[in-house]
C-alpha cells in the first residue's frame, strides 16, 4: 500500500487520481490549486469545471491544503499546466523529504528557461537542498478516456531504471499500461512539442485542405520534433515510441485534443484570444511550449519549420492558408 499525493486537480490530474484509486491497493490524495475546485470536488462528488461526468469517491481525499495532500505520501505525481509548475514545487518544497519520489505528468517546456518540466523542478529542490528522484509519465492519453478505463499506454521515463520499474508496477492496472524508458530528455520533450504539432494539423483541419495534408503534417511533424529532441541529448528511438509518435497521431487526430481545437479555430479565421477563450480556462500547452521550441531550435541550430510557421500564426505575423503555402514552397530535400 503506498501513498500517493496528486498534485493537480485539472483534467489529467483527476482522471490519473482515479485510475490509480480503480487499481487498488494505494490511498490516493488529490490537491486543488483552487480551494473552489477542491470544495466542488468534495461536495458534488465530481470535477464538474474540469472533468465532468465522472464520479470522485469519497475514499479519494481532496483538498487544497498543500500540507494535508503531501502528508505521509510516497509517490509524489504532479500533473498541473506547465506555467504553474515552478510556483506549485516551491509551495510543495517544505514538505517534501528524502525517499519521496517525485513523478511530472505535466506536459511542456517552461518559458524564458526553456528548461523541460523535470529540470524545473529538480532546480527548484536543489534551491533547498533537495534532491529526490524526479521520473516523468507521458504518452497517448486523454483524461476523459483514462477516466472512462478505456485501455491506455504510456511511457513513464526515469534515469534511475529501478526507481522507473518500481512506478510501473505501482502505477499499471487493466486499464493502464507502462513502459519503462530512462530517456527522460526524449520521452518529455516528445510529449511537449507534439502539442505544437497538433496546433497544426488543427489548422489544417480549420483550413479543410483533407487527409494528404494531415499524413504528411504527422509525418514531417515527427521529423522536426525528433531531430531537436535528438539535439537536446534524447534518443531517436524514443521518439518513435508512445510519447513521440504515438501521442503525436493521437493529438493530431483525436475530436478531444485542445490544442488541436485551437489550431482548428486559428484555421477558420478567429484570433488566438477568441481560440483560447473557447477552451473555457483549460490549457493547451503548444501555444507556449511553440514558443520555447523555437527558442531551443535555434540555441541548437536545428531546423523546425512547421513549428516556425506555427509561432507566425500565433503571433499573428501570417494568415494559416499563407503559413501552408510556405511549406509547400520549401526548397525541395530528402526524406
Ligand atoms: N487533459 C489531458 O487529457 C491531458 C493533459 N496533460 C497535461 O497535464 C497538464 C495539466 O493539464 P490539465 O489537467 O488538462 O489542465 P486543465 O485544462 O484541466 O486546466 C487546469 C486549470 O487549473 C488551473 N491550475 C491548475 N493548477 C494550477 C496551479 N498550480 N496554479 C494555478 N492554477 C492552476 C489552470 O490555470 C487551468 O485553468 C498539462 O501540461 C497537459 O498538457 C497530459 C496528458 C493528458
Ligand atoms: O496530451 C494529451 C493527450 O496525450 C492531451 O492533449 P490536448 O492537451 O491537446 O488535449
Amino acid at each position: 500500500m503506498s501513498r500517493i499525493a496528486v498534485m493537480g486537480a485539472g483534467a489529467w490530474g483527476t482522471a490519473l487520481a482515479l485510475s490509480l484509486w480503480r487499481r487498488g491497493g494505494h490511498q490516493i490524495a488529490l490537491w486543488a490549486h483552487s480551494p473552489a475546485v477542491a470544495a466542488t470536488i468534495r461536495g458534488t462528488g465530481e470535477n464538474k469545471l474540469f472533468l465532468p461526468g465522472f464520479a470522485v469517491p469519497g475514499e479519494i481525499t481532496v483538498s487544497s491544503d498543500v500540507a494535508e495532500a503531501l502528508a505521509g505520501a510516497e509517490i509524489i505525481l504532479s500533473a498541473m499546466p506547465s506555467r504553474h509548475v515552478r510556483a506549485s514545487y516551491a509551495s510543495f518544497a517544505a514538505h517534501l523529504h528524502a525517499g519521496q519520489i517525485l513523478v511530472s505528468a505535466t506536459k511542456g517546456i517552461e518559458d524564458g528557461t526553456l528548461l523541460r518540466m523535470s529540470e524545473v523542478i529538480a532546480q527548484v529542490l536543489a534551491a533547498r537542498n533537495l534532491s529526490l528522484p524526479v521520473a516523468v509519465l507521458s504518452g497517448p492519453s486523454f483524461a476523459q478516456e483514462l477516466a472512462a478505463g478505456a485501455p491506455t499506454a504510456v511511457t513513464i521515463a526515469c534515469s534511475d531504471t529501478g526507481v522507473a520499474s518500481l512506478l510501473q508496477q505501482e502505477f499499471g492496472s487493466g486499464s493502464l499500461r507502462l513502459y519503462t524508458n530512462d530517456d527522460v530528455v526524449g520521452v518529455e520533450l516528445g510529449g511537449a512539442l507534439k502539442n505544437v504539432i497538433a496546433l497544426a494539423a488543427g489548422v489544417v483541419a480549420g483550413l479543410e485542405l483533407g487527409h494528404n495534408s494531415a499524413a504528411a503534417l504527422i509525418t514531417r511533424g515527427i521529423a522536426e520534433t525528433t531531430r531537436l529532441a535528438v539535439a537536446c541529448g534524447g534518443r531517436r528511438e524514443t521518439l518513435a515510441g508512445l510519447s513521440g509518435m504515438g501521442d503525436l497521431i493521437l493529438t493530431c487526430t483525436g475530436s478531444l485534443s485542445r490544442n488541436r481545437s485551437v489550431g482548428i479555430q486559428l484555421g477558420r479565421g478567429a484570433t488566438l484570444a477568441d481560440a483560447l477563450a473557447g477552451l473555457n480556462g483549460k490549457v493547451a500547452e503548444g501555444v507556449s511550449t511553440a514558443f520555447a521550441a523555437l527558442g531551443l531550435a535555434e540555441r541548437y541550430g536545428v531546423e523546425m519549420p512547421i513549428t516556425s510557421q506555427v509561432v507566425a500564426i500565433l503571433k499573428g505575423e501570417r494568415s494559416p492558408l499563407a503559413a501552408i503555402e510556405e511549406l509547400m514552397a520549401r526548397p525541395g530535400r530528402d526524406e
